[in-house]
């Protein structure tokens, strides 16, 4: 980091007042007098609110700090409504670069020594551009015919700028913390922290291909969703082809109109999508903003979305997935006793945590939000009052949650910004619901037992030789008669081992077998199951 990009950052801060966002009781003494040793750099835009001074001087400091405050704008958890406000007005619009350096750079990645032995029609005047990398159109000359794409290039010498920033940014995180404890609350390291890690894989383009390609595979049946191809073989680190697309952008309402969509089915298959996207797949887009996303202008009565720009995906595990379908059934029955109950139950908050206390402080933060219709009520909105309050009560809340609550938060405004009628809860109850029966139905029990299998299938030639030493090591030692609360578990080893063998069996094609030792597995069960009785 060079010193005179510190002095033109703190510069920037200063001149646009950004002190203030430090209560002036909270700032420490060495920090005041460096504050007043840089006596001549003074507030300029004192008339300003403090949220579009910030705005102002984020959008000076380049892309790095743009993007920042973008994704700050979408963390309600952390910053007063009306700051953030100001910050999702952050546009990512700069300068495109030259159209023949993205051309040397195609080449270079591609090891060409012309963009024709390749692509026709490249043109050189860009599609769009933004911070960190711009969209060229061009024609992809394959075997089996042609094909209109874009090709996304990283822009040059960003890598480097973006890492000094980062850097910076990161120390201003620590002194902060350091000097002013308050600030701690905010979380400033690790929110920093999560940001480099986003921004960094934004500039690899070979990630954002392969999420592309994974999303697609997961939706290639969909009627809801349509992701493009992406043509890895000429793809690299810096460039990214993929199939061109022309469908309408979903903020261009008046064109969807137009063409008659129908505009609740299409609200209504966003959040479809999301929960789909979430509770199937446990992979989803987290950079759900409308840029992102058109819609195809094929029958517009079954309307179908496309989602571009795949280089932010969060993943659930199975705990993250249970944590929230429980959590949003038991809110939307207003259940918030079980909400706390479910906290402490799964560890999520410790052990020792004040059920009532916890109840009380979810009731207080929720019930404001359901009373109005439940039409009305935001998910998203009800994410972060829970998240917050859990905060308060030592649950350390994961990035990949919080990465899903702000997806949830696009989703919402987009989907009400279609059809304002929209009821999330009915489109989604049936959904979770549904989830959770099967998490803990028989069909859920067989699938993980099928999973399980090639686990079993590797030890099952030990099992033999394990009971033989076993009955062996009994018969040299006085042998204890079998009481009767080991009856039922010896029993329901020998279910579970009949089942193991069935299992294995119908893989091995061998359905007879497989029968009759299922059939044995059941009775082994069912003995077992009255010996507890
Ligand atoms: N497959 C595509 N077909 C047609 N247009 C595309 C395609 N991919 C991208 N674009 C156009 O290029 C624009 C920028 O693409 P993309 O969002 O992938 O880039 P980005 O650099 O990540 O931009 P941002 O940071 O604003 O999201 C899109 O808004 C869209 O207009």
């Amino acid at each position: 980091m060079s010193a005179s990009r510190l002095y033109h950052i703190t510069k920037t801060l200063l001149q646009y007042g950004l002190d203030d966002l430090i209560p002036k009781d909270k700032f420490p003494w060495l920090a005041k007098v460096a504050r007043n040793s840089l006596f001549w750099l003074q507030n300029q835009h004192k008339d300003k609110p403090l949220g579009y001074r910030l705005r102002l001087a984020l959008q000076s400091l380049g892309p790095v700090w743009i993007k920042f405050g973008q994704m700050l704008s979408t963390r309600r958890d952390l910053l007063p409504d009306d700051i953030a406000r100001e910050l999702a007005l952050l546009q990512d619009k700069v300068e495109p670069f030259e159209g023949n350096k993205a051309q040397e750079l195609i080449e270079q990645a591609l090891e060409i020594n012309s963009i024709d032995e390749l692509f026709a029609n490249f043109e050189q005047t860009p599609l769009a551009s933004a911070s960190i990398a711009q969209v060229h159109t061009a024609t992809l000359e394959l075997e089996s015919g042609t094909q209109d794409v874009v090709i996304k290039v990283i822009r040059p010498d960003i890598e480097k700028q973006i890492h000094a920033d980062l850097s910076l940014m990161g120390q201003v995180a620590k002194v902060i913390v350091k000097f002013i404890g308050e600030s701690r609350r905010l979380r400033p390291v690790e929110v920093v922290k999560e940001y480099k890690k986003t921004l960094l894989d934004e500039l690899d383009l070979q990630r954002e291909g392969a999420n592309a390609l994974q999303l697609r595979r997961n939706f290639l049946e969909s009627d809801a969703l349509y992701i493009p191809e992406v043509f890895s073989d000429y793809s690299r680190k810096n460039i990214l082809v993929m199939e061109r697309i022309y469908g309408i952008p979903v903020s261009d309402i008046d064109a969807l109109e137009a063409q008659d969509t129908n505009l609740k089915l299409l609200a209504e298959r966003g959040v479809e999508v999301f929960f789909t996207q979430v509770f199937r797949d446990s992979f989803f887009h987290a950079d759900m903003h409308p840029g992102n996303i058109f819609v195809s202008r094929e029958h517009p009565d079954n309307p179908k979305y496309i989602g571009i720009d795949c280089g932010i995906v969060g993943t659930l595990n199975k705990e993250d997935k249970r944590y929230l379908a429980e959590n949003f059934i038991a809110f939307f029955n207003r259940d918030y006793r079980q909400v706390a109950q479910l906290h402490v139950d799964s560890g999520w908050v410790p052990a020792d945590t004040c059920v009532e206390e916890f109840e009380f402080a979810i009731r207080t933060v929720c019930e404001p939000i359901f009373n109005k219709p439940l039409a009305e009520i935001s998910f998203g909105h009800v994410l972060v009052n829970l998240f917050n309050t859990a905060r308060r009560f030592n649950m350390e809340v994961q990035p990949q949650l919080v990465l899903l609550q702000k997806t949830l938060l696009y989703v919402e405004g987009l989907g009400r910004q279609l059809y304002p009628q929209l009821d999330l809860w009915q489109t989604a109850k049936p959904f979770l619901e549904n989830w959770v029966k099967q998490q803990v139905g028989p069909v859920s029990v067989l699938k993980q037992m099928y999973a399980n299998l090639p686990f079993w299938a590797e030890k099952m030639p030990e099992l033999p030789d394990l009971i033989y030493q076993n009955l062996k090591q009994q018969k040299q030692h006085t042998v204890q008669p079998v009481t009767s609360s080991q009856k039922p578990i010896l029993l329901g080893m020998l279910a579970s081992s009949l089942l193991i063998v069935s299992g294995l069996s119908f893989l091995a094609e061998q359905t007879t077998l497989s029968a009759i030792s299922f059939s044995a597995s059941i009775t082994a069960f069912l003995a077992a199951w009255r010996k507890t009785g």
